[in-house]
């Protein structure tokens, strides 16, 4: 156990900027969320803060090598899917996450699938996901996580390539905690349009257990650099 830290040992620091949500939309309840859980929570928050130092490390070794590895696969993935995609949403990296974006554009080419990116709207909700081509404009959203612009159009992926912190070989997933894509897969799921999901992530962010609730959703298969991994459950 941590021995408790006297509160004045923190220094204070100004938050920080971020850019506000937008005004809340008309929001649905996708799931009632339950019971807290206050001990899973600081164990994935303790997960949280050693896997994002390991990511960062990896990122900056060796992210764009990983990258292009990751891009260098996508044939191969494209005939290992169930089914053949139409849309296909990746993400722009932060935060040391491996770049997808190589990988995404080599696998719309080899499916011909439309691409997309996620976009947070307001807290609380299920991602939205815009139109996106290689070299359109990206501007900063929530996190100052750069998205597409709104005059891009919306999107409904079928392939979901999903950033995270940590995973586990049961395809277990620790996001950022801000329960984005769970709510997407739960509002996806409730909507009969449940994507294929794949995570993808650096090698050193594979552990053996990662916590997880009721609300989280096991990955359909795992990407690292190192290649494909099909979860064991
Ligand atoms: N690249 C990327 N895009 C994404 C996600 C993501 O995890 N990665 N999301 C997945 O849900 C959504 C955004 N959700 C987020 C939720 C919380 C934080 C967050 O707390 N960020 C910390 C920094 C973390 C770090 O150091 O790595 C912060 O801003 O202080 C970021 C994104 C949609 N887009
Ligand atoms: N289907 C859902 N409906 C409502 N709330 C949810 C749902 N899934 C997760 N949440 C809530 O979101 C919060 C964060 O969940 P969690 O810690 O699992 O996030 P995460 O998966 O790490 O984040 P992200 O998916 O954004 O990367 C929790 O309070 C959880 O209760």
């Amino acid at each position: 156990m941590r021995p408790a830290r006297p509160l004045a040992a923190k220094p204070l620091r100004p938050a920080p900027s971020r850019p506000a949500f937008g005004a809340p939309s008309l929001t649905i309840p996708l799931q009632d969320p339950g019971l807290p859980d206050p001990a899973l929570d600081v164990r994935k928050a303790a997960m949280r803060r050693d896997f994002r130092r390991l990511r960062r490390a990896a990122a900056a070794a060796g992210g764009a090598d990983a990258a292009a590895a990751l891009a260098a696969e996508a044939g191969a993935l494209a005939t290992r899917l169930p089914r053949p995609p139409q849309h296909i949403a990746g993400y722009v990296a932060a935060g040391g996450e491996i770049d997808v974006l190589p990988l995404l554009v080599a696998l719309g080419a080899a499916t011909g699938a439309g691409l997309c990116l996620p976009v947070v709207t307001a807290p609380d909700t299920a991602l939205d996901f815009r139109v996106w081509q290689p070299d359109a404009p990206l501007v900063a959203g929530a996190f100052g996580i750069l998205m597409p612009e709104e005059a891009a159009g919306r999107c409904l992926p079928d392939l979901l390539l999903m950033p995270l912190v940590a995973v586990d070989r049961a395809g277990r997933r620790l996001g950022q905690g801000g329960g984005f894509y769970d709510r997407t897969l739960a509002a996806a799921d409730a909507a009969g349009q449940m994507p294929l999901t794949i995570g993808v992530c650096f090698a050193v962010q594979l552990t053996d257990e990662v916590p997880a609730g009721p609300l989280d959703r096991p990955l359909d298969l795992i990407l690292t650099e190192r290649g494909l991994l099909v979860p064991v459950r």
